[in-house]
């Protein structure tokens, strides 16, 4: 086994952001990648069979596609059901939270009187007794099932004032009861940490099972000399869900708790049905294909895309090779055609987003002229004839005013058509001006700036330009529309 292969870290939901956060923060140098199976959670009510196949899929994804060196079930459930099966069944070591958090709180305790809060399954299991009465048979432990907790943190409601009073209520048996010692033992709970502390008392002392189980995760790298001598970047961890709808909360949840500027990238694991079994797959997210053979518009486009902050994989249509067929521009309006042009892209890559622009020059006193026609109003994309022509027509005519629209469409696997229009209003010159750009650029004279696009830079003309204000207002919509469906 490589030391520095990734360790691979599970849990029902996000419960084991608080194992990996920890983990983070003490193994500076081992990259994680974390499985939460949002989909199946929570896993307390669930039969020890099922969390035991759940489990195994998460572990054999890793295994087999991450080729983890080291596997840590971030969950007390699973801990509680799975643990000893997979380290039978598996080669690499396995690492569950009850042990670690049962010797910690038998460690702590001066009373004898351990308190366990934990889900159901956990509770039902008496794992933690068991592990507990290992290290001293006279300890007294008090279990209480809160599968309302982990609901709680599922819901992003951990900070909430009324999770306050539901803890407050659930806990005060246990002031009562004379423990000196509680166990969180389930890995949401930490998140519920300053309510449980406010609950119970300073006097308590508080067992964070996950926590303890980094200890475990050190002493079992060293003893295997496992230690991977990379510095990993945690911002290379990499981490997954099984649920689509809950992509959403798992990622607002963690970017806060794991305290990240910029949002977590969490990936979706798919359950795949064969039959009987089952097992995970990655879902490729879709790619953003500009559907122009415009290199110009192209490096417009995906500057002014990064600079709105758009999370998607831009390609350029010429990556997509041979297969791009011939685009007919024989539509009426800038929409028609752009629709066209994505519409023909969208036939050859029906699982990606095509985003197409069609676009144009419209000067007043030619009746709107070019138009549609722009790029072939003299000669076929030859910029210096439309130019040309563009002049010879408005030789003599006073009005020189134009406008610029850039009309966007993006298509995507069941997803209506998204449209987003820009203009810009302007001036036409009566020579050239400027090397910038392309097309119409060294004629059309913006006021604001009293110079062409073509003497602007390409970030001042992407500020103003029908592009930029188009492409601006599909960025207010995307969210809205990467989420829905038709
Ligand atoms: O169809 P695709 O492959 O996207 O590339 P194209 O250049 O043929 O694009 P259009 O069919 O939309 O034609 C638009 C023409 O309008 C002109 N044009 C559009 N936007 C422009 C801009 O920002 N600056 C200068 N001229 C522009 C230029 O002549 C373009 O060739
Ligand atoms: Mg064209």
């Amino acid at each position: 086994m490589n030391k520095n292969n990734p360790i691979g870290m599970i849990d029902s939901g996000v419960g084991g952001l608080t194992v990996i956060k920890e983990a983070q923060k003490q193994l500076p140098n081992e990259q994680f990648i974390f499985i939460g199976d949002t989909a199946r959670m929570p896993y307390g009510p669930r039969t020890t069979d099922e969390v035991i196949a759940y489990t195994f899929q998460m572990a054999n994804y890793l295994i087999t596609e991450k080729q983890i060196k080291m596997l840590v079930i971030a969950c007390n459930t699973a801990t509680a059901c799975a643990l000893t099966v997979l380290q039978k069944k598996l080669t690499i070591p396995v690492i569950g939270v009850i042990q670690p958090g049962a010797q910690a709180a038998q460690l702590a305790t001066k009373n004898k009187t351990i308190g366990i809060i934990a889900t159901d399954g956990t509770v039902n299991s008496k794992a933690y007794e068991l592990q507990i009465h290992q290290y001293g048979a006279d300890t007294k432990v008090l279990s209480q099932g809160e599968p309302d907790f982990v609901q709680l943190v599922e819901a992003n409601k951990y900070q909430d004032h009324a999770t306050r009073d539901i803890v407050m209520n659930h806990l005060a048996p246990f002031k009562a009861a004379g423990i000196d010692t509680l166990i969180l033992g389930c890995t949401h709970f930490p998140l519920l940490e300053p309510f449980i502390r406010e609950a119970v008392g300073k006097q308590i002392t508080l067992i964070d099972s996950g926590r303890e189980t980094i200890y475990a995760i050190k002493q079992c790298l060293n003893k295997l000399a496992l230690n991977s001598d990379i510095k990993h970047n945690h911002d290379e961890d990499i981490y997954y869900t099984t649920s689509d709808s809950d992509d959403d909360t798992f990622k607002v949840i963690a970017t806060n708790w794991l305290a990240r500027i910029h949002e977590l990238d969490v990936r979706h694991l798919k359950i795949v049905d064969n039959g009987t079994l089952q097992h995970l797959e990655e879902i490729s997210m879709p790619r953003l294909i500009l559907a122009s053979n415009n290199q110009h518009k192209i490096i417009e486009i995906e500057a002014i895309l990064n600079d709105i902050g758009i999370n998607l994989t831009v390609t350029p249509l010429n990556s997509l090779g041979d297969s791009v067929p011939e685009i007919i521009e024989d539509g009426t309006t800038f929409e028609e055609n752009a629709t066209k042009k994505a519409m023909t892209i969208a036939k050859i890559a029906p699982n990606d987003y095509i985003l197409a622009d069609d676009s144009g020059l419209s000067i007043d006193a030619l009746n709107g002229e070019p138009g549609v026609y722009s790029a072939r109003y003299a000669g076929d994309h030859d910029d210096q004839a439309n130019n040309d022509k563009v002049l010879n027509k408005l030789e003599g005519i006073t009005s020189r005013e134009a406008q610029f629209t850039s009309v966007l469409v993006l298509v995507g696997p069941n997803k209506p058509k998204l449209v987003a229009t820009g203009t810009v209003r302007g001036l036409i010159t009566d020579q050239r001006y400027g090397d910038n750009g392309f097309g119409y650029d060294p004629l059309f004279l913006v006021p604001q700036f009293d110079k062409t696009f073509a003497q602007l830079t390409a970030n001042e003309k992407n500020q103003v330009s029908h592009r930029g204000l188009a492409l601006q207002e599909l960025g207010k919509h995307l969210p809205e529309w990467l989420k829905g469906g038709v």
